[in-house]
């Protein structure tokens, strides 16, 4: 899979380790920075994968800042964009399996690197279960739609 992956100055390490990690599942990956740790802001990095992951540059998107929050709300902000945050493997597989989300964030101030790694490869096993779950992703865009 080709996969954009974005942080900001808190997840500059995590982000290295994880492209590493997914190169190493054998993964493309497209790194959209930031990678230096001079303090910035995440909405940018957010939006940047969330674009890459809408206009079809990549198949899905991985950010990282502290929490996973903030970086997660501006992707969202992107229409098209299912961002989910994610603290355990357990969650990430559910939120393909059931919401199909398109990008998978998480905090480097929360989640150490194996947990991160679970997080990342459980996320990429799973598959969308499409039907009930479908309708109420349809039911999203519906929203997106009227809220534009
Ligand atoms: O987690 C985050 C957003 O949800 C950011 O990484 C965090 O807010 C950055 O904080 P600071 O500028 O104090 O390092």
């Amino acid at each position: 899979m080709k996969i954009a992956i974005a942080n900001d100055h808190a997840a500059v390490e995590m982000k290295n380790e994880i492209m590493a990690y997914l190169k190493e599942l054998g993964h493309e990956v497209i790194n959209y920075g930031t990678d230096t740790n001079e303090s910035c802001n995440y909405p940018e990095f957010g939006e940047r994968v969330g674009r890459a992951v809408v206009d079809g540059e990549a198949d899905c998107g991985v950010l990282i800042c502290g929490t996973g929050v903030g970086i997660s709300i501006a992707a969202n902000k992107v229409n098209g964009v299912r961002a989910a945050v994610c603290s355990d493997a357990t969650t990430a597989h559910l939120v393909k399996e059931h919401n199909n989300a398109n990008i998978i964030a998480f905090g480097a101030r929360i989640v150490g690197l194996e947990t991160a790694k679970d997080i990342v490869k459980s996320y990429l096993d799973a598959e969308f279960m499409g039907g009930r779950h479908q309708t109420r992703i349809d039911m999203i865009h519906e929203i997106e739609k009227r809220n534009k």
